[in-house]
């Protein structure tokens, strides 16, 4: 599997000269690149994943090499600071991503990395708590995200020792890239827990895996019964 490791170099040394009245400034900053990447990526059949905002990943399975290349350029003229990236590959994301960030950490600031490597398929599994928006006995936003949250570190803990990475999307959802020898546990993960379901999608790129994962939730949430279904086709 193939993992893009985006580093935003001497991030820390950028945030510090804004000084004190900084923590708007970085966000603003984060946010308008991360939704900007975000639209890039997704033109090009793959996803950001925002995880740390100075250190990024891209899941790169059946993306094109001159895709990715034109979308770091672009990542390196709206970053306040020096990009530098590297393709991991692995046997699962987490893998894939640590051989990415070993070989990122070896670049000057501004140089791209791109090897070339076979393309697996992208697993997505995508899991929702049932009943999140409906459940009354909560008081208050802050309890909701709290719940969401204690449900993400749930799930990441889980899917970290599957070899996953997961990252949070809002509300309830929480999406794990996987590989495909992973996809029987993710199941077992959900048939122990009513609370939870999970669609997973297995497609050609990020995008295309994403869209089936949810797709297969959608259709669990139609047909009212089971826990978890695999879109493929
Ligand atoms: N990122 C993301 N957020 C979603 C999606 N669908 C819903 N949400 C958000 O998640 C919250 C919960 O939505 P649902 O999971 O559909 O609501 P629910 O009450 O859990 O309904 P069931 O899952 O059918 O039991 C919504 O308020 C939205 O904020 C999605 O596909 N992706």
């Amino acid at each position: 599997m193939k993992m893009l490791v985006l580093e935003l170099y001497n991030y820390r040394e950028w945030t510090e000269i804004l000084g004190n009245d900084r923590e708007w400034k970085i966000q603003l900053s984060q946010h308008s690149l991360v939704s900007k990447l975000l639209e890039r990526s997704s033109q090009i059949g793959g996803i950001l994943l925002p995880m740390r905002y100075d250190l990024l990943l891209i899941p790169s399975d059946g993306l094109r090499k001159s895709s990715l290349m034109n979308l770091l350029r672009y990542s390196s003229r709206l970053s306040p600071v020096a990009v530098r990236a590297c393709l991991g590959y692995g046997k699962n994301p987490q893998k894939a991503q640590e051989e990415g960030y070993k070989c990122v950490k070896n670049l000057d600031p501004g140089q791209f990395r791109l090897d070339s490597y076979p393309d697996s398929n992208v697993v997505v599994a995508h899991f929702d708590l049932n009943g999140f928006t409906d459940l009354t006995f909560r008081t208050n936003v802050y309890d909701s995200f709290v719940e969401a949250q204690k449900f993400y570190m749930d799930i990441l803990s889980t899917t970290y020792h599957l070899g996953g990475v997961a990252q949070y999307m809002g509300g309830d959802n929480i999406v794990a890239f996987l590989s495909e020898e992973e996809i029987d546990q993710v199941a077992s993960i959900v048939e122990n827990n009513p609370r939870i379901k999970v669609g997973i999608g297995v497609g050609v790129n990020a995008r295309d895996a994403l869209r089936k994962a949810t797709k297969a939730l959608t259709e669990i949430r139609k047909e009212r019964r089971g826990v978890w279904k695999i879109l493929q086709e």
